[in-house]
Order: C-alpha cells, then sequence, then structure tokens
C-alpha cells in the first residue's frame, strides 16, 4: 500500500501513518499487530512501559516482512532515565522485541522532578552513533524541557510525540516544534474515541460519506503530523488507514481548528515524574490534567 512518508530531520523516513499498541493487553499484542500489518500499518508504536513489546516482536517475526518494511517505535520507561539505566533498558527492549535495531527511541516523559534528561539524551546519542537506533527524539517534552535539551545536545530529536486531537490541539508547541525541525507526532489523535461524536465532525463525516475517525485521521495528515491512531479492532484499523482517497476543505479544516478546547486527556508533562504517587488520584500530575 501506497502510504505517505515523512523525512526526519536526520534523513530518516518514516510512514506518516502507524498503529498505536497503548492498553493492547499484552497476551493480545501479537494478534492485534498481525492484523494491522495484514491491514497494511508500516509503523507500530509501543513502549516498553506497555509491557507488549513481545507481542509486537512476535507478530513482526511471523509477518514474513523484511525488517526495512516496518518501522518500529519504542520508547525508554521513566524510571530508567540516566546514562547507564538507559543502555540497560534498551537492551532489554531490543532482545524482548527481538530485533537488532530500532527505527525510532524516544525519551518517554521528560520528567523534570528526576533531573537525568541529560544524562538520559547522551546514551541516546550514543546509541544512534553505534546504528543500534535509526532515529531519537521525545515525547511530551514542552517547549522549556526542549529548549534546554536543545542547548546541550549534538543530536537534535527529530521527532516529539505529544497528545493533539481536535479538543486538545497544542498549536504553540507544534509550531515550536516545527521551528526547530522537530516533528509532531500526535498521540491519542481520536481523543480516545472522545472527539468522535462531535457535531463538527460527524457533519463533515457526513457530508464526504467518510467516518468521524477518517476525518479526524485526514486532519492530521493534512496538518502535517505523524499519527498513530490505535485499535484492536481490524474493521477500525482498516477504515483509519483508508483516508488517502478524500481531502478536507479549508473551510472544513478551519471549523475542526475551531473545536480546540485545550482538554488534555494524560498527564501534564510538567508535573508528571512517573512514580507510583503520580498515577493516583488527586495527584499533582493528574490535578494538572484537570488544569490543562
Ligand atoms: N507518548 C505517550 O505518552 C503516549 C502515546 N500514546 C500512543 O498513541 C497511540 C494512540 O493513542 P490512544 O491513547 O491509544 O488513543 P486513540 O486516540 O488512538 O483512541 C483509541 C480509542 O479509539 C477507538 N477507535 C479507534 N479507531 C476507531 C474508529 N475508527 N471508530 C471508533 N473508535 C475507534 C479505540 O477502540 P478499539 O481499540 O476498541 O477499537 C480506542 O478506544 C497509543 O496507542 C500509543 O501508541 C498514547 C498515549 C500517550
Ligand atoms: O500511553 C502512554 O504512552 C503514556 O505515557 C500514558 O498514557 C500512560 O499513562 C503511561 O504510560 C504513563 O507512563
Amino acid at each position: 500500500m501506497n502510504q505517505p512518508q515523512v523525512t526526519l530531520d536526520d534523513r530518516t523516513t518514516m510512514p506518516q501513518l502507524g498503529l498505536g499498541v497503548f492498553q493492547v493487553p499484552p497476551e493480545d499484542t501479537e494478534q492485534v499487530v498481525a492484523h494491522g500489518l495484514a491491514a497494511g500499518y508500516r509503523s507500530i508504536d509501543t513502549a516498553a512501559r506497555y509491557g507488549n513489546e513481545a507481542g509486537v516482536g512476535a507478530a513482526l517475526a511471523a509477518s514474513g516482512l523484511a525488517r526495512d518494511e516496518v518501522f518500529v517505535t519504542t520508547k525508554l520507561a521513566n524510571p530508567d532515565q540516566g546514562y547507564d539505566s538507559t543502555l540497560t533498558a534498551f537492551d532489554a527492549s531490543v532482545q524482548t522485541l527481538g530485533l537488532d535495531v530500532v527505527d525510532l527511541y524516544l525519551i518517554h516523559w521528560p520528567c523534570p522532578g528526576r533531573g537525568e534528561t541529560l544524562n538520559t539524551w547522551r546514551a541516546m546519542e550514543e546509541l544512534r552513533a553505534a546504528g543500534r537506533v535509526r532515529a531519537i527524539g521525545v515525547s511530551n517534552f514542552l517547549p522549556h524541557h526542549l529548549a534546554e535539551l536543545l542547548d546541550a545536545a549534538e543530536v537534535r530529536p527529530v521527532v516529539n510525540q505529544i497528545e493533539v486531537h481536535p479538543y486538545h490541539q497544542q498549536k504553540e508547541l507544534r509550531a515550536f516544534n516545527a521551528e526547530h525541525g522537530i516533528l509532531t507526532e500526535a498521540y491519542s489523535p481520536l481523543g480516545q474515541g472522545a472527539v468522535l461524536d462531535d457535531p463538527v465532525i460527524t457533519g463533515i463525516a457526513g457530508r464526504l460519506g467518510r467516518t468521524p475517525a477518517q476525518v479526524v485521521v485526514r486532519w492530521h495528515l493534512q496538518l502535517g503530523n505523524v499519527v498513530i491512531p490505535k485499535s484492536v479492532t481490524p474493521s477500525r484499523m482498516a477504515e483509519n488507514l483508508d483516508v488517502l482517497g478524500f481531502e478536507l476543505s479549508a473551510a472544513d479544516m478551519a471549523a475542526i481548528d475551531g473545536l480546540d478546547r485545550g482538554a488534555r486527556i494524560g498527564f501534564h508533562p510538567d508535573l508528571f515524574n512517573g512514580y507510583p504517587e503520580d498515577f493516583e488520584e488527586g495527584s499533582p500530575a493528574r490535578t494538572g490534567v484537570a488544569a490543562g
């Protein structure tokens, strides 16, 4: 299938549309990813924290696809930040995935309370120099986290994977990424389903004979985002991929742009450090969610 590709700043290319596997139970992941690959996905987004890297690797191995046909992203878990611990965690991830090389390795959260960003990044740069990862990037970084990193980095992050959907569009952060040659990769791109009943989106979908999810995925592609919708449902996986045969008009794009309300679903990147207490109801990291 002819899918759009984006060129990362360091000349690596990646598919603009991929399959996310957050919250896919480990025991189901091989089958889910196998369905995704059969549907035509050629980019899979996982993370050490998801606990399902083994299923991703098993599906890749069973697929018969050549290694360079599928782009694999995984992420360093927050407790593993630090120079030595990053190298050890990376070894564990590739072993679990059953791969020699990861296409994109991301720092999962900035975790400002841990104070390990620069040590972690030095290890990521070394992994890239050694050819063990093709590209390195970050996730959930706000401009001030990026500024600290860009000041010290020898290799700049090529991707910042952040929450973006019609109700939380992050226009300033996307502009900051673009200014610094960092590609925005949109996570929770469907707002975990929350935006699919919006009348503006259902209205556009009805007029174009498309589904709400297709309209939202198409909106991301036209913004230039890399987009990684998650689904465990084969028909939805296929639907989310079938977005190349239509285009949103400037008026439709503007109507969706108008839906932004700063409604963050995930943790606040300044407040979340990945400690157990951050996950508890009422923690500052979660209060920050409500505060946007
Ligand atoms: N870096 C980070 O911190 C984060 C990264 N991510 C990444 O982003 C990916 C996507 O984000 P995620 O949070 O999972 O949420 P999404 O916005 O992708 O939404 C997923 C939800 O939408 C449903 N869905 C998918 N397609 C359709 C469709 N066509 N019609 C109706 N419902 C649909 C899915 O249901 P079902 O599966 O039952 O079909 C699921 O409930 C993650 O899997 C992960 O890879 C996500 C969060 C944080
Ligand atoms: O899905 C992810 O990648 C996330 O980071 C969060 O949504 C999730 O809560 C988590 O893993 C926090 O570490």
